[in-house]
């Protein structure tokens, strides 16, 4: 019997980078990177939480520079492909070049799911250098699925190898991510990718609902390493895809394993839903804003549930991480 191919795109080593304040080293890069190849992902993903050159101020600095990581990982790498994430205006041309010449053979260049025009020029430069281009549309709740497919349009049109779709708030049911996976199914002929976030305890379902609708890349973290309660768990979603007859290609006891004795020992928290998580999904709120959160709520005595609630209610979006605090001054004023 044909099983069709998903193809796992693991995040461990860049959106799990927010789980550890970007705090990655060379050894347990090397480390993650190589037991993921070994064990049959496709395209593993290593970057600053928000992508290349996300190290600063803002977002937080990197223990490690991310070329340093990007450059072991590719030695300990045979069949994997390795990619970064780009955000344009954090990350430039300049860094695509420079992660290229490290070893990167694929960017996803993400933007707000609203301003894909944003990304035209990555994409297009990634193409002509010869590198597998992503279109990743970040915060795909807040769009409808016909204006979701409007932007998608735009990366195919640059050239863009696929279209991730990304539920950076944890926020979608599985109803909301079939609408927008199926339509766009039916409007592009080019293949379709979900990253999903756990914060309403839905990432798996949601991954699954992403392949029932035809997507055909599926993004997970070891143990579900990622912002906020983090990702679709990689080991997890391996053995399901397996055994619904899905065609993964990965070694799902080796999963387990990076999982238990590689991952595990180097998270700083377990990747439970306590409830700022949980309000982030609630409330539809950018999973990489938790850390940030809970800095501010100490810093000015507030629960990071308040603050989160009236993010939600402001709707920020990825790059408005100053905010955060601004938020926190004006709530703590008016207690
Ligand atoms: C920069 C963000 O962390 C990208 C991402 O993983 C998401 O939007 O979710
Ligand atoms: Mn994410």
């Amino acid at each position: 019997m044909f099983k069709q191919k998903i193809n796992i795109v693991d995040t461990t080593l860049r959106d799990g980078s927010h789980a550890v304040s970007h705090g990655f080293t060379v050894e347990q890069t090397e480390a993650i990177a190589g037991g993921l190849d070994k064990v049959g992902v496709d395209i593993i993903e290593i970057s600053h939480g928000d992508g290349i050159a996300g190290s600063s101020i803002n977002y937080g600095f990197s223990k490690t520079h991310e070329m340093e990581l990007i450059k072991a990982a590719k030695n300990k790498m045979s069949s994997a492909k390795l990619a970064v994430l780009l955000l344009p205006g954090i990350g430039t041309i300049e860094d695509l070049e420079e992660g290229r010449e490290n070893g990167a053979e694929v960017v996803r260049v993400a933007t707000h799911y609203s301003e894909a025009d944003v990304g035209i020029q990555h994409i297009e430069y990634a193409k002509k250098i010869g590198m597998m281009a992503v279109g990743f549309l970040m915060m795909a709740h807040m769009g409808t699925p016909e204006q979701i497919v409007e932007q998608a349009r735009i990366f195919v049109e640059s050239g863009a190898d696929y279209i991730n779709i990304a539920d950076s708030a944890g926020y979608m049911t599985p109803d909301d991510v079939r609408a927008r996976i199926s339509l766009l199914k039916n409007s592009i002929n080019i293949p379709i990718g979900f990253h999903a976030h756990n914060n309403l305890s839905l990432a798996v379902a949601n991954s699954i609902a992403a392949v029932g609708e035809g997507a055909t890349y599926i993004d997970a973290s070891c143990r579900g390493l990622g912002a906020g309660a983090g990702n679709t768990q990689l080991e997890v979603l391996s053995a399901v895809l397996d055994r619904m007859g899905y065609n993964t290609g990965m070694d799902i006891y080796g999963a387990m394993d990076v999982a238990e004795d590689i991952v595990e020992p180097i998270m700083y928290r377990p990747q439970v839903i306590k409830t700022a998580p949980l309000m982030l999904g609630y409330a539809g709120v950018y999973s990489s804003f938790l850390l940030h959160t809970y800095k501010a709520a100490e810093r000015f005595n507030l629960n990071p549930r308040d603050i989160l609630v009236e993010l939600g209610k402001r709707k920020m979006v990825g790059g408005q991480e100053d905010m955060i605090v601004d938020v926190a001054f004006a709530l703590s004023q008016k207690k």
